[in-house]
């Protein structure tokens, strides 16, 4: 198209209504993945930009175990609060979407980055890696393995700042085995450790430390270690630790590539030690994580109070979806940990059998002993629910059980109390109205 054309389809952009998701108005696509699309969004009140993640529910409810990738993705995102880690700010439902809200990135991936060079020098891979570790030693410090570490997986900003990225294959506390170990074998076959292949149990930490390991050669050498068009011969790279570390690199370099790259995870350095080893040391700056209760960081670009609030009212997507009759009533979303201070605490009492409720302005604690026809003897429940808006609450369960005969009673209490005619759990984003996620999980929260 030539400049008049061009010109003329600037014209009828800036005519065309712009796509409103709530709050938010949607604009180009950023990429897709396997169950949707990745779309820039702009904050209509504060201009703020985001990432949504558009998800077809379809499609992810008919993919053997892509629901569980998404409720992982979701579950872990919302446990984690770093700056190299890409933040989730919201997750919404409509009958045929999931929305995850996202911290907008926008730089693209490293891959693209590493691409466009061949190679970085020492000096700017050894930046973007001091971050990567940053980043991932904050995740293992929170339980959180992520188990598919590559450069398409960790997004740049133009600042050169990183944020990891896809935890849909990610490892929670729960997920280890009797022995401490994890034990299911996921990864992208030219990043992952020789001891996941062999299927025997593996250390998610010294497992992802070799992907990041993988991913610094691959930055300063520029291309990767382990390779081949032939998957057996290149496992039997991996176990081997078959590689050339290049000697033009730095001792420092060539030192720590060997010492990550080691096939053996007892002898692999860990991130202690990386933190420590001299290469990494030089320049480095560690970040500290957000800490979510300062309030110039939920001020901030994170995760403003009032914005929370207000999204809490306005995240209606009729608009979006009117023709399928779908009322802001049905569409709820789980967030980030609401600002506890903003709600009074509230006393609680427990009965021995039934809910206690007690209220305090916007604050419930609901504790009860109860039981389901699968658990004739009383167990308790606890809950905690927060008023975000005038229709918006979070429940946040304490302590619970995975009996949907439970939920059900707790639920029906809590929406009696709150005069709520509708609950919708973690669960219903997938269609079911009870949260039919793990009590155990990591995720407490609830959206209603
Ligand atoms: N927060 C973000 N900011 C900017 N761009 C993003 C963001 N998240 C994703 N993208 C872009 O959208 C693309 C697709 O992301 P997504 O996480 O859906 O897919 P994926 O990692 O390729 O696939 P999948 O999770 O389905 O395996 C990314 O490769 C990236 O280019």
């Amino acid at each position: 198209m030539g400049a008049t054309g061009d010109a003329e389809g600037a014209a009828a952009g800036c005519r065309a209504r712009a796509a409103l998701l709530g709050a938010y108005e949607l604009g180009r696509t950023l990429g897709e993945g396997n169950f949707g699309k990745v779309k820039q969004a702009r904050h209509r009140a504060t201009g703020e930009h985001f990432a949504v993640k558009i998800l077809d529910r379809g499609r992810v409810l008919s993919l053997p175990g892509a629901d569980d990738q998404v409720r992982r993705e979701i579950a872990t995102l919302t446990m984690l609060a770093h700056p190299n880690v890409v933040r989730l700010h919201e997750v919404a439902a409509s009958k045929t979407k999931i929305y995850m809200v996202l911290e907008f990135v926008n730089g693209g991936e490293l891959f693209d980055r590493i691409a466009i060079k061949r190679k970085l020098s020492e000096r700017e891979g050894r930046r973007l890696f001091q971050q990567l570790i940053d980043g991932v030693s904050y995740c293992h410090e929170k339980g959180v393995y992520h188990r598919d570490l590559k450069p398409e997986n960790v997004l740049i900003d133009r600042k050169g700042k990183i944020k990891i990225s896809d935890f849909g294959l990610s490892a929670l506390p729960q997920h280890l085995g009797n022995d401490g170990l994890l034990h299911t074998t996921c990864g992208s076959p030219n990043y992952i450790a020789p001891e996941v292949l062999q299927n025997r149990g593996y250390d998610g930490s010294l497992s992802d430390i070799w992907s990041c390991g993988v991913i610094l050669y691959i930055m300063l050498v520029g291309h990767l270690p382990f390779d081949d068009r032939n998957m057996v011969v290149l496992y039997q790279k991996i176990f081997k630790g078959d590689t050339q570390i290049p000697e033009w690199l730095s001792p420092g370099a060539q030192n720590l590539l060997k010492r990550i790259l080691e096939p053996n995870p007892m002898k692999r350095i860990n991130m202690a030690e990386i933190k420590l080893h001299e290469w990494f040391q030089k320049d480095y700056i560690p970040v500290a994580p957000y800490d979510d209760d300062d309030e110039d960081v939920r001020l901030g670009a994170i995760l403003p109070i009032k914005e929370l609030i207000g999204m809490a009212s306005s995240l209606d997507l009729s608009g979006l979806f009117e023709e399928e009759g779908v009322s802001q009533r049905k569409i709820r979303f789980t967030s980030a940990h609401p600002p506890k201070d903003l709600f009074d605490k509230i006393e609680v009492s427990a009965t021995q059998s039934g809910f206690h409720v007690q209220r305090a302005h916007s604050k419930l604690k609901i504790t009860g002993n109860c039981n389901g026809p699968n658990n004739p003897t009383p167990f308790l429940v606890c809950a905690e629910v927060f008023e975000l808006g005038p229709s918006l609450h979070v429940v946040e369960l304490r302590k619970s059980h995975g009996d949907t005969a439970v939920y059900r009673q707790l639920y029906d209490r809590i929406s009696s109390d709150l005069g709520i005619d509708k609950i919708f759990g973690m669960g219903s984003l997938f269609g079911d109205n009870l949260p039919s996620f793990d009590s155990r999980a990591a995720t407490p929260l609830v959206a209603l």
